[in-house]
């Protein structure tokens, strides 16, 4: 039974499909619910007038248990605006009023399809596109008016702290009224009477307003940064070129040391006249790593018995040679060959492992050098940088999506800040099947992430969490832990079902679509009189809205085989907001009923479904096409400056591990790391490992070996990169060999040779400079003006015309510095930037 596509209601569909699924305690899945299948919305927001309460659901589940041979699914089918709902009906799956303002395109504004052979498509998002700022959800938030909001420099701007956006005519209603933001109920720093005013006075307003929520309050009073508009102002250069200190001791400290008076001077002072600073920094200078040597107990004897080998491997083959066997000549002249050889290459092997080293990172310091309050951040708001992690999936036959969905239930509740992270997941297949195994994580998410959150769950693998053999009250301190493990328990072995049933469900969707199709074709036909007995019928894969998935489908079809489909982009999780949203004054749509989330923040990151066009005659690189494609899919969408790639079988096993990688980029020195490779960790597999499967040599000794010589190697997965590495792009300070003796250090990165003779033309290609980014995208701050054409003809060669892609990356590297102290950092491109260049992105040929 299938609802007729021609009348798009939301009423759900139920199919009966036989058993087949089972959960994982072996229990039969007999389940009645309905599932808004590419909604990545909560599900309970979905409510149909078939879908019953929670307890309900898990009453009809043991109720059904034994009686039921068949399960009943329901398949709520969402209205969208190219089917919509008939009026009056139920409220839309993708409500639009569940997710705060600025979500609101990227949840409604699905999916983005495009590529070579077909012009980019935005379903269900052209209403809200129209304007960028409604898009945004940057129009006035006060109810009912939609009016715009304040605008500098042509971005929305608040004109309170809060961040609570807000259009003139409101702003000045509220100033005659009650003087008070309508978001925090705080009274607004300075009243403004006319448009004029309010624009010039802007810049002041957000002084003032940095003043008086500043804890330091007697500090605060004299540091004034030189320039009220921090981001045209290059501090790090400033600082170098007039060797000025900001705080204590700047050229801007008042001599007398303030209003506390000052009777330190000439005491401690350093300097006569300024005061010495107080010792804020003594933790922040310790450093972020620490290498540690290999213990000398474990060390000497193992080099000890390096060398006895040696030795006796030395007296071995001189009396090898020394005794020929004449009588059979060329099989003694074979072994010693063999011998010597296999002599050399065991010492090849030995003498890098002579000197490995371990490294401890400091995550105490990264917390406070990055995340506690400061005079620039009164808030502790994370100065930690973006990153984008990927996960690349192929065939969801081969990679079973329950497998890929913890995968990335485990990223999006690592322990990092969560609007620096986002993830992607590369899905080469281009099947219906892992995107909606993926809107179903989304929506698990919802419970998952605060439930890791709320309770130092670890690993953040439910699967892998579940499983696990140990007392799983150990550590944990609330009380109402054991309650809610056994609620997200449950919750988890439905979604468990969910997936597991979805490529039945999507089978039989298809089925019904498909079935209606050509029983309306076929009434054509005979209508014409034509022969219906050999005609085709295209058996096209549909989603749940009602309309054909442009990936692979599952008879392949033209346009839709493997090898050949468009492009698609899904934001299954829009980027959060900036400010924590904490459970419990969250909408009660959001809310989350399985575990109480009060005082936790519920927002989660940004997660998007990636299929790179595929045609027939491009070489499409298996997974490192998928990354090539997503690294450019992020630079427009998130732009972190760091990427983290994982395979759909890998999962993040200790959620500080971000942090640990960053430790190393973000450390003294770290601007020259180009990526940090984590060891891999195998489940499942022998445990006494008999036939050192879990590659512990590989691992735990010759990658620290190398370590302790240039740095372990890539894996090819687990690897946190610099993303402007990626790109080619020399690091800021190379440390090259310049022969055999010594070193030399030498400056690539804003610097180029003087002299442009013809040997310098090939290199030149390669050391591609990254345009500054204080001067945008297409200029360079030291460089002439030649350079800076040179450099912006270069980047299209290197990067494709897309004009996105080449403003991304000088602000990638931006971000990626040392030391966050650039004011004025953009954190990302900016949320809407989901433009058609995304998709072009992924585009086979990627010519954009
Ligand atoms: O066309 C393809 C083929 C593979 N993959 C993905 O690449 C990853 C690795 O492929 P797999 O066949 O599982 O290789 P393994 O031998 O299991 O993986 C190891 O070896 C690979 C190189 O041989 C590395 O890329 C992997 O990171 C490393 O884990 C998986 O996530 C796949 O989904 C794609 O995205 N697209
Ligand atoms: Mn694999």
């Amino acid at each position: 039974m299938a609802r007729r596509l021609s009348s798009p209601s939301p009423s759900p569909v139920t199919i009966t499909i036989s058993p087949t699924a089972k959960d994982g305690s072996g229990r039969r899945a007999a389940l009645r619910k309905s599932t808004g299948l590419t909604s990545p919305v909560p599900r309970h927001s979905t409510a149909s007038p078939h879908s019953s309460s929670r307890r309900d659901r898990y009453l009809s589940a043991s109720e059904t248990d034994t009686s039921s041979d068949f399960v009943h699914y329901t398949v709520h089918i969402p209205p969208t605006p190219d089917h919509p709902a008939a009026t009056g009906n139920a409220a839309p799956a993708l409500s639009t009023e569940s997710i705060p303002g600025p979500d609101r395109s990227f949840i409604s504004g699905t999916i983005f399809t495009g590529g070579l052979n077909c012009v980019t498509r935005a379903r269900h998002v052209l209403g809200s596109t129209s304007d960028t700022a409604k898009s945004n959800g940057l129009n006035c938030k006060m109810q009912g008016c939609d009016g715009t909001p304040f605008r500098i420099d042509n971005r929305a701007k608040a004109p309170c702290e809060c961040g609570f956006v807000i259009c003139k005519d409101c702003y000045m209603e509220c100033l005659s009224t009650s003087s008070t933001c309508p978001g925090c109920k705080e009274p607004y720093q300075a009243s403004l009477s006319d448009e004029s005013e309010v624009e010039e006075d802007e810049e002041e307003e957000e002084e003032e307003g940095r003043d008086r929520v500043l804890p330091l309050t007697s500090m605060v009073w004299s540091v004034k940064v030189p320039s009220s508009k921090p981001a045209e102002f290059d501090h790090s250069r400033w600082l170098f070129e007039t060797k000025g200190t900001y705080g204590y001791g700047n050229a801007l400290w008042p001599k007398d040391g303030g209003r506390k008076g000052n009777n330190n001077v000439g005491v401690h002072g350093g300097f006569e006249g300024f005061e010495e600073p107080p010792n804020f920094g003594a933790k922040c200078r310790r450093p972020l790593t620490r290498k540690i040597g290999v213990s000398q107990a474990i060390l000497s004897p193992y080099r000890l018995l390096i060398a006895i080998r040696l030795v006796a491997l030395g007296f071995f083959l001189t009396w090898r040679i020394r005794h020929p066997n004449w009588e059979a000549a060329w099989l003694w002249g074979m072994s010693v060959t063999c011998e010597i050889w296999f002599a050399f290459s065991w010492l090849l092997d030995q003498l890098p492992k002579l000197c490995p080293v371990n490294r401890a990172t400091d995550l105490t310091v990264l917390k406070e050098r990055y995340e506690s309050p400061t005079v620039r951040n009164p808030k502790g708001r994370s100065d930690l940088p973006g990153m984008d992690v990927f996960v690349s999936t192929a065939d969801p036959e081969k990679e079973p999506p329950l497998v890929t969905a913890n995968t990335i239930l485990s990223i999006l509740a690592v322990d990092y800040p969560v609007e620096k992270l986002a993830c992607y997941l590369s899905d080469d297949g281009g099947a219906l099947l892992t995107f909606e195994a993926l809107a179903e994580t989304a929506s698990f998410a919802r419970t998952w992430v605060p439930f890791c959150c709320k309770h130092d769950i670890e690993p953040r693998n439910p699967e892998a969490y579940f499983g696990q053999k140990r007392d799983f009250l150990k550590n944990k301190v609330r009380l109402d832990f054991v309650r809610e493990r056994r609620k997200v328990k449950r919750e988890y072995d439905e979604f468990k079902v969910r997936i597991n049933s979805l490529p039945d469900s999507i089978r039989r969707r298809s089925d019904a679509y498909n079935a209606h199709d050509e029983l309306v074709a076929r009434k054509k036909m005979e209508e014409n009189g034509e022969n219906v007995g050999d005609a085709k019928f295209v058996r096209a894969t549909w989603m749940a809205d009602g309309s054909h998935w442009p990936g692979t489908w599952l008879t392949a079809g033209p346009d839709h085989s493997r090898g050949d489909h468009a492009g698609i982009i899904q934001v299954m999780l829009a980027p959060p907001p900036s400010e924590p949203v904490m459970g419990g004054d969250s909408l009660p749509e959001t809310a989350n009923c399985c575990i109480d989330t009060r005082g936790i923040d519920t927002r989660l990151p940004m997660l998007v479904y990636v299929s790179r066009e595929k045609r027939p005659g491009y070489d499409h690189n298996k997974k490192a096409g998928a990354m090539n494609a997503l690294v450019r899919t992020s630079a427009v969408m998130s732009n972190g400056p760091f990427i983290l790639n994982l395979d759909c079988d890998h999962y993040v096993a200790n959620s500080v591990a971000l942090r640990e990688g960053l430790c190393f980029m973000l450390d003294r020195g770290g601007d020259r790391v180009c990526y940090v490779q984590f060891p891999q960790r195998f489940e499942g597999i022998d445990p006494s490992d008999r036939y050192a499967n879990h590659n512990l040599v590989f691992f735990d000794v010759t990658m620290r070996a190398m370590d302790g010589l240039q740095g372990p190697m890539y894996v090819g997965t687990g690897c946190i990169f610099r993303r402007t590495a990626l790109y080619g792009f020399n690091p800021p300070r190379a440390t090259e060999h310049s022969g055999w003796f010594g070193r030399r250090k030498i400056k690539l990165f804003f610097k180029r040779q003087e002299t442009m003779g013809k040997k310098h033309d090939r290199k030149r290609e390669h050391d591609v400079m990254i345009p500054s980014v204080q001067d945008g995208a297409a200029g360079s701050g030291d460089c002439t003006e030649d350079d800076d054409i040179e450099s912006a003809a270069l980047l299209p060669k290197r990067f494709g015309s897309s004009a996105s892609l080449a403003a991304s990356i000088p602000v990638a590297e931006f971000q990626g510095r040392l030391l966050q102290d650039l004011p004025g950092t953009q954190q990302g491109r900016p949320s809407g930037a989901l433009t058609d260049c995304s998709t072009r992105a992924i585009g086979c040929c990627h010519c954009c």
